[in-house]
């Protein structure tokens, strides 16, 4: 038997099953041993009749005390009615269109039971469980049995038996990719015992020690294709080289604030980067709040004082606007010359045209912007530095269209995202990684707390205090306008119970999406300098708005938002050295699920853990879904329950390709598990 060879050169699977096995994606042998559980059945121990005081799955061992009877229910379907009992009480079993077992099961056998029970009246009935004689359940009870993804016509019991099939005749032990020595190191069973555990549990303990070679091997073959492409993409050359970097050096002299020690670092990266010899191509990734926008400035910097260009690219207007204020600001405080632009949707046709003149003349140093700065008419003379901010809005093409307005220039992307590093190598392969991972010093950790809205009152007490002492307030609702359900806040009518409610001198605004950009634009400006205290406002708050005096943040129905989104949320205030408050407010904090959420934002303000919490309580279909299309599956794979593997792997694959040797061996065990390498890489790169 080959891998190759398709599944009907097994015993048992004729055209028609064949075909059945085509649909859930399985052809060839290869395929079918890595088709992996997904899920298994555990076996639970049996329990006494008189104990089963709730509707759910258990066991029962028990004796047939009567005849199976057989009876037709009104829909015509074919029920079988059976009595049992134990030492401790009674119970009905109910078995749908098995007529058969009238015959199989007789008055007086012992079998142990499987299945959910259900209440009926005041008595509890089994629904159509499974059967076992007592010592052959006793042996399930050890093991977890697989259950596969099916597809109608092919059952579990078929995909069992092929999989069997292939595990015994096939010398499994001849597609590992590592040998022993390699395995001792990073402390992994062999992959034949990984084979045979994943579909056949002997034990939970080997499924749990398979589970994670498995893993491994996911993982090891996706960071090898992008340590591949890294190779290749590494090859560009720094046609950007920067020979100085004394200005921006100054400027960091210069700041109200010193860097932090992250930030230091990510800086002292670009350096490197800028004059190296390959062109920079690097994330940088920094929860909220955590000073990524100065990094974007001194990169920019140091490339206006090499006489090149760099354009940084955001999501949106009123993001850009305030990059380009605070540049200018800082510029004109620092008595810095280069030449500073904004160009977005908005910029007046004849601004518009003054600006494509000088980008092309090159007599802009710097230009900040929206997707307008892709357009056609953009040409730059000498663009070499693109920077955008991620946050999930710019796909790569984006990215690569500004990009090419420059000869293979220098790449830095931003994010706030709080993804692992590892799964960040993944979503941004071909780049470098640098971790802002701990916010300024001068920081208070806001403080957090989640009620219900008899709260509202104080809360609103908390906002006058801290307007009162200089400070101002966020208020966030879901919806804007007048909303069909009522449980939901809208902004309008909110700001104005507000103004009724606060003290005339407080001044009360609300931005939501609908509005025009100007007036976005607008109102923040009159928000980032205190001519507005509070501002009620929709989620187009979210991203990246920046104004540090901001220090309450009540957020309304909090639990129609997503962690991440409220992590998100609150990274808008925290911003400067006052104490912050963040209020998450929900009308159903009765709701256990609704309180165990909010519960998580309120006692985390680390991104990272508030998405793998979420990931547990969600899972984690969400995220893997967009980064597994197309290419491996990690069906036993999370990447954020395994963040401790894929560290492991990382070195491991730095292991290999030091060595040329093992690496083309492990090239080759890849190949023939998988198939053509190339073709490999190819699913790898259409996926991204
Ligand atoms: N080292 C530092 N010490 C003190 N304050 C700092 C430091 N670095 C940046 N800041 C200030 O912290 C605030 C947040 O920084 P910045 O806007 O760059 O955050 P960010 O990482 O872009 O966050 P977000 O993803 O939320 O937009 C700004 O007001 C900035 O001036």
């Amino acid at each position: 038997m080959e891998l190759t060879n398709e599944i009907s050169i097994l015993k048992g699977i004729g055209k028609k099953t064949s075909d059945y096995f085509k649909k859930i994606g399985v052809v060839t042998v290869a395929d079918l041993i890595n088709y992996r559980p997904s899920g298994y059945k555990v076996y639970t121990d049996w329990v006494n009749i008189a104990d089963v005081d709730f509707e759910g799955v258990f066991a029962i061992r028990a004796r047939i005390t009567a005849p199976l009877v057989k009876r037709t229910t009104k829909n015509q379907k074919s029920v079988v009615l059976c009595k049992v009992a134990d030492e401790t009480g009674d119970m009905s079993i109910i078995w749908f269109n098995s007529a058969y077992l009238c015959s199989v099961l007789k008055a007086g056998m012992v079998f142990v039971f499987y299945g959910k029970i259900k209440k009926d009246g005041n008595t509890y009935v089994m629904e159509h469980p499974e059967y076992f004689p007592t010592n052959k359940y006793r042996e399930l009870t050890k093991t977890l049995y697989p259950v596969y993804s099916k597809t109608k016509g092919l059952s579990n019991k078929t995909i069992v038996k092929a999989i069997s099939q292939v595990i015994e005749s096939y010398p499994i032990e001849t597609l590992d990719f590592f040998d022993e020595k390699f395995l001792n190191k990073y402390s992994l069973c062999d992959y034949e015992y990984a084979l045979n555990n994943i579909h056949f549990p002997f034990s939970k303990e080997a499924y749990t020690k398979a589970k994670e070679r498995l893993t491994f091997d996911d993982f090891f073959i996706f960071l090898s294709m992008i340590r591949l492409m890294k190779d290749s993409s590494r090859q560009i050359d720094n046609n950007f080289r920067i020979k100085k970097w004394s200005i921006a050096e100054s400027v960091i002299n210069k700041l109200p604030f010193e860097l932090t020690d992250a930030q230091k670092k990510v800086f002292k990266e670009l350096v490197k980067d800028f004059s190296g010899d390959y062109a920079c191509h690097r994330l940088v990734e920094g929860d909220v709040g955590s000073g990524k926008t100065i990094i974007a400035i001194l990169a920019m910097i140091m490339m206006a004082e090499n006489g090149y260009q760099s354009a940084l690219m955001v999501p949106t207007y009123v993001l850009a606007t305030q990059h380009y204020k605070k540049i200018k600001g800082l510029f004109s405080n620092l008595g810095l010359t280069f030449n500073v632009s904004i160009l977005t949707g908005h910029t007046k046709a004849k601004e518009k045209r003054e600006i494509y003149e000088k980008l092309e003349s090159g007599e802009i140093d710097i230009i900040v912007g929206t997707h307008a700065l892709i357009t056609d008419k953009v040409k730059m003379k000498n663009l070499s530095l693109v920077i955008t901010d991620e946050q999930h809005r710019f796909g790569v093409n984006q990215r690569s269209m500004l990009a090419d307005k420059g000869e293979m220039v220098h790449v830095l992307a931003m994010t706030a995202t709080p993804i692992p590093r590892t799964l960040a190598m993944i979503l941004y392969a071909d780049m470098d990684i640098s971790l802002i991972d701990k916010a300024p010093s001068n920081r208070l950790p806001v403080k957090n707390c989640v009620v219900d809205t008899r709260f509202r009152k104080k809360s609103y007490e908390l906002i006058i205090n801290e307007v009162r002492a200089g400070r101002q307030a966020y208020v966030i609702c879901p919806l804007v306008e007048e909303s069909e359900n009522k449980d939901l806040v809208n902004v309008i009518d909110y700001t104005k119970m507000l103004e009724e409610i606060f003290p005339r001198d407080i001044k009360v605004s609300y931005l939501h999406g609908a509005m025009k950009d100007e007036e976005k634009e607008e109102i923040m400006g009159r928000f980032s300098r205190n001519d507005i205290q509070v501002l009620v406002s929709t989620t187009v708050i979210e991203v990246g708005i920046d104004v540090a005096n901001a220090t309450v943040m009540l957020i309304e129905n909090s639990e129609r938002f997503g962690l991440a989104q409220l992590h998100q949320i609150r990274g808008r205030i925290g911003r400067g050295a006052h104490q912050s408050y963040c209020i998450f407010m929900s009308p159903f904090l009765h709701n256990e699920k609704t309180k165990e959420r909010l519960d998580i934002v309120n006692k985390s303000t680390d991104g990272f853990e508030i998405s793998n919490k979420d990931l547990d309580l969600r899972g984690s279909g969400d995220i893997l879904g967009t980064v597994q299309s197309g290419f491996l599956e990690f069906n036993t794979t999370d990447i954020y329950e395994n963040a401790d593997i894929i560290k492991k792997v990382s070195l491991a694959v730095e292991d290999y390709f030091g060595n040329e040797e093992d690496k083309e061996r492990v090239f080759k065990k890849i190949e023939q598990r998988f198939g053509n390498i190339d073709s490999l890489k190819e699913k790898f790169l259409s996926s991204f």
